[in-house]
């Protein structure tokens, strides 16, 4: 029997190919990504941050934060994606966990090719739940540099399991997964985080937050992602971002530009347990871990 695309058939979007992407940036990039997640944000000579945005003390290469590589996760993705047999509302779409790992120490400037595959999808009645995995390889070397899992929360897309067994499928193993003060997003936040490539209005338009059921625009999730690892690589890796080995993180509650962010973390061997909360509402936004090369012996 002939099915329309629009109704749920696991096997014809199972057997999807995303399209490659690419990505390229330069120092630049590097720079006005850092700022946006608030590199130097209160303190412009900050001798931990200072490497992020300028060529400190003459250093060769301004140094990037692990965190800029969930940038390769977006690619041309966040207009949305047409997957064949499965409906979902694009304006509905949240951003719901981020996994990242990287290999190796980011070069400041590269350019990628970024290999893109579904790696899962689960029903949960009220919202499906769909994972995107992104491997990029530094173009010529073909060395891959880091991958991304990307956790898209889709609000009103669940309900479509054909059984009595809700929907799910993974194709990666499930058991991947101090307080410290930062400063106040500033009411601008999300305009300057954008710059960094995530153009998508639900963070800059009033009428499209409104629509997607929000009083105003709301902050990127990948923003509130790079303040927390930040703050992790400050107060724990005394500000070494290549210390940095995976980061994974859950967004649990929208976080509104202007909001004071507080990351609270907990070493745990080589893993760095952290939580992010919003000061004004006592609400946590954002928990997760870090997971640690080695640690200096002065921790
Ligand atoms: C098909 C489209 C693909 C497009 C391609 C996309 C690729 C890349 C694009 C990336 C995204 C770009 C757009 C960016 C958008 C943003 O940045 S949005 C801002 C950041 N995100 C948020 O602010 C979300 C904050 N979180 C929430 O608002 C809530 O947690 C929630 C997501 C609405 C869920 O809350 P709720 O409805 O109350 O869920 P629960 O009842 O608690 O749980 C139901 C089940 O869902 C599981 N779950 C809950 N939260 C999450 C989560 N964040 N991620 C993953 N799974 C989640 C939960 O465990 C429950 O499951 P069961 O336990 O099995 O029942």
């Amino acid at each position: 029997m002939a099915t329309s695309d629009s109704e749920f058939n696991p096997d014809l979007l199972l057997a999807h190919k995303l399209p490659e992407t690419r990505s390229t940036y330069n120092e630049r990039d590097v720079a006005i990504y850092a700022l946006g997640v608030g590199a130097c944000g209160q303190d412009a000579v900050d001798s931990d941050e200072l490497k992020f945005v300028y060529h400190e003390n003459g250093q060769e290469h301004i140094q990037v934060l692990p965190t800029f590589v969930s940038l390769f996760s977006l690619g041309s993705l966040t207009d949305g994606l047409d997957l064949p047999g499965f409906k979902y509302d694009p304006s509905l779409l949240l951003h719901g966990q981020q996994y990242i790992e990287v290999y190796r120490p980011l070069p400041s400037k590269a350019s990628l090719i970024n290999k893109v595959s579904l790696a899962g999808l689960q029903d949960k009645g009220k919202a499906a739940i769909l994972e995107i995995e992104t491997r990029s390889y530094e173009q010529g070397s073909d060395e891959l540099l880091c991958m991304n899992r990307t956790t898209v929360f889709l609000r009103g897309a669940g309900g479509f399991s054909k059984s009595s067994q809700p929907f799910s499928y993974k194709n990666y193993p499930s058991n991947q997964g101090l307080a410290v003060k930062i400063p106040q997003s500033q009411p601008s936040a999300a305009l300057l985080y954008r710059l960094s490539g995530d153009y998508n209005p639900l963070h800059s338009d009033p009428n499209v937050a409104k629509l997607a059921g929000f009083p105003r625009p709301i902050l990127h999730g990948l923003c509130t992602l790079g303040f927390a690892i930040k703050a992790v690589i400050k107060c724990i890796c005394k500000g070494d971002p290549s210390a940095v080995k995976t980061i994974s993180g859950r967004f649990l509650a929208t976080v509104f530009p202007g909001e004071t962010l507080i990351t609270e973390m907990w070493l745990q061997g080589l893993r760095v347990l952290y939580q992010t909360k919003v000061k004004e509402r006592d609400k946590a936004v954002l928990s997760g871990y870090v997971d640690i090369r080695g640690l200096s012996s002065s921790l």
